[in-house]
């Protein structure tokens, strides 16, 4: 008995992973699992969770604050990550003051390619390396210790089209992978490989066809799965904005593939066709980049269903053999279970609940569509939405118990066809858009309509491929998940709460009331003896308006990192939100209506994909609440970028000096009603 204990306490000494009590990677280990073997922090004394300390000092631009997404890096009592405007933080992991700062001072007009916010979910660590992709395209290397950059490089092919970076580079090897942004905008979707040494091209993979001839086998597949009518000024799509994970046993690395540009399927390839590798899980040769399987989530994509969303590895029992499997939830609604081997689908479930498709065909591997849920010439009702069952935040994984933490966003939107198609660069090219279920076709729903929207975390088995247990509802858009050998399950909330549950059953053990919204997911760290729970705060990114019931709504929506130990302090908030009323003292008071009905299409078509409408609260600024004398100088904000370092971009490619005075009169004309109706 005593040798079986020793072998136990060496295997434990020797064989534990050297990220035991470090978090070096994105997803904390190669497999991105998201599984801490820390155990401090228990089921026991989770009641004990307290405040230790947190970090406020993010670069803020203007008067805007923005979303926080990254995961925090810990390693050797550091904590790396990148906030807003991609500035790289390297802070003391045990008292949170600040080692180095690195602002890659991206320009404000990139503000211009941002679908979803200027933000970032993360930086890569290796070898006295941090590696981190700037918003606008670069890749840079810093010195660990000092923040020194080493080498950085452009890794964008055409700076004509609308590309960013808002999802965190990974190590592959002595290479690091980067992928980018922009399938709203038509941009042609590719993942790089870079040397970590010098910053030099290694490979590039394209995820669709170009207009140039194919060359090889893999983009005759990807062509023939395009109609020959296909409109490539849109540039396909397909962009690689997040999960990318290294699979160190078998040397390869899988990338998700997002959605079309434009998103109808019928507008982008009239004619037909799957739509290579849109919406695709791909397996690429670690070192060349090359081709070597694909499973495709949602052929011929219209609904923004992303394949984006985290990739795990994991292992399961089929039969009498242990497969290498991957497993993601994208945004479509399924939870995938597939042979990392040969891309073989083994087995998809919906984790939601999915009007698009009637389930996966057993022979063909393919979703059965549902017709409803195209929305050519009439609209179509569907589930999940587009910001999808899952979006980017980052599940967990307990491989002992093969199950894993979801966040689930539980939604139902009508689908538009949009014919606006007035290609300018830097506009948003859906040719779709998504409203609230009308009162025509909300009926449809039935129960499927049921109290959305809203964000669940369910525990899911993957063996069985069913759901063990769910949280209560908490408001739309809630934040990634964090899980550990304690028994617990780690979330924020976007009413500002962190919460923990038991992992067996779900039950609530803490919620802790933070007043921050909470999207990114916690990590854990063990410094001294001592565990840390740790996680970025602020509210942003594809959620542009503050949902109901959301912590933004009581206290100002502030960038915060926040970290809790046992016995730790009361939990200090954010001030709380000024009023935000409409108000102007504005002395115009005679009005040409036809340029403000004018002035109010052009709102609709290029301000309100930042700005939210009248009335809605959001952390943009509203243009309803302006101080009085920027009305009287937007054209020198729009046309000529004079608020750009804020992030408000500059549009005199697509907007003119007679644009402006109608979005002028529009506001104020608008404001001036709300005046006399209060006298
Ligand atoms: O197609 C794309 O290139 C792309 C990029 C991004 C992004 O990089 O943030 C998002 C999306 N799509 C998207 O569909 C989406 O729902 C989304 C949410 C968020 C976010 O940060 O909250 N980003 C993105
Ligand atoms: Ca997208």
């Amino acid at each position: 008995m005593r040798w079986v204990i020793a072998l136990v306490a060496l295997y434990c000494i020797f064989l534990q992973p050297a990220w035991s009590e470090d978090w070096p990677s994105y997803g904390l280990n190669p497999e991105e699992t998201r599984f801490s073997n820390l155990t401090d922090i228990n089921l026991d004394n989770i009641g004990r969770l307290g405040f230790a300390w947190s970090f406020e000092n993010f670069v803020v631009r203007g008067r805007t604050h923005r979303g926080n997404e990254a995961t925090p890096l810990m390693v050797a009592g550091t904590l790396y990550f990148s906030g807003p405007w991609s500035v790289v933080y390297a802070l003391d992991a045990r008292t949170g003051t600040l080692i180095w700062q690195y602002d890659p001072d991206v320009a404000g007009q990139a503000a211009r390619s941002a679908c979803c916010d200027v933000i970032s979910r993360g930086v890569a660590y290796t070898n006295d390396r941090i590696i981190a992709a700037t918003f606008d395209g670069y890749l840079v290397s810093l010195n660990a210790q000092t923040g020194t950059p080493v080498w950085r490089t452009d890794t964008f092919t055409d700076r004509s089209r609308n590309y960013s970076i808002t999802g965190a580079p990974r190590i592959a090897g002595d290479l690091v992978l980067i992928g980018n942004s922009g399938g709203e905008f038509g941009v042609r979707g590719y993942v790089s490989a870079y040397h970590i040494l010098d910053g030099s091209l290694a490979w590039r993979f394209y995820t669709v066809p170009g207009v140039e001839p194919d060359i090889s086998d893999v983009s005759k597949m990807m062509r023939n799965s395009w109609s020959i009518n296909t409109d490539w000024s849109y540039a396909g799509g397909g962009t690689v904005w997040d999960s990318i994970v290294y699979d160190t046993e078998m040397g390869r690395v899988y990338i998700g593939v997002g959605n079309g540009s434009p998103w109808p399927a019928w507008e982008r390839s009239p004619g037909g066709g799957d739509n290579l590798f849109l919406s695709s899980l791909v397996a690429l040769d670690a070192k060349t980049g090359a081709y070597i399987w694909h499973y495709q989530t949602t052929p011929a994509d219209s609904w923004d269903y992303t394949a984006t969303q985290q990739i795990t590895l994991a292992h399961l029992a089929e039969g009498n053999s242990h497969v290498p499997v991957l497993i993601q939830a994208p945004k479509n609604g399924y939870f995938y279970v597939i042979d990392r081997r040969n891309g073989r689908l083994i087995s998809a479930e919906p984790y939601t609940k999915v009007t698009w498709s009637k389930g996966i065909d057993p022979d063909t591997k393919r979703p059965i569509l549902n017709e409803e849920a195209i929305y050519s010439g009439k609209p179509g009702l569907v589930r999940p939405a587009h910001m999808g069952g899952h979006n980017w935040q980052p599940m967990a994984y307990n491989p002992d118990a093969q199950v894993v933490f979801l966040p689930v966003l539980e939604e139902a939107l009508e689908y538009q066809g949009y014919e606006k198609d007035r290609y300018k660069a830097g506009e948003i090219r859906v040719k779709a858009r998504v409203k609230q279920p009308s009162s025509e076709t909300s009926p449809l729903l039935g129960d499927y309509g049921e109290g959305v929207p809203h964000s669940v975390l369910k525990a899911w088995d993957v063996a069985l491929q069913k759901e063990v247990w769910s949280s209560d509802p908490m408001p739309w858009w809630a934040g990634g998940v964090l899980a550990t050998a304690g028994g617990l399950v780690f979330q924020g909330g976007a009413d500002g709460y962190l919460r923990a549950y038991n992992a067996e059953d779900g039950t609530l053990v803490a919620a802790l009331d933070t007043g921050s919204a909470i999207m990114a997911a916690p990590i854990t760290y063990r410094l001294d003896g001592e565990q840390y729970i740790a996680v970025l705060a602020g509210f942003g990114g594809g959620a542009k308006t503050f949902p109901s019931g959301s912590a933004p709504l009581q206290f100002e929506n502030r960038e915060r990192l926040l970290v809790f130990k046992l016995d730790g302090k009361q939990i200090p908030k954010p001030p709380s939100r000024a009023a935000t009323t409409s108000r102007t003292s504005h002395s115009q008071t005679s009005f040409d209506f036809r340029l403000a009905s004018r002035g109010q299409k052009l709102f609709s078509d290029h301000c309100s994909r930042c700005h939210a409408f009248k009335g809605v609260p959001a952390n943009i600024p509203s243009l309803w609440s302006m101080p009085p004398e920027l009305y009287d100088t937007l054209e020198s904000i729009v046309l000529r970028g004079s608020m750009s370092y804020a992030g408000m971009p500059m549009f005199a490619d697509s907007l003119d000096s007679e644009d402006i005075k109608a979005i002028r009169e529009y506001l104020l004309f608008d404001l001036y009603r709300e005046r006399k109706k209060q006298h």
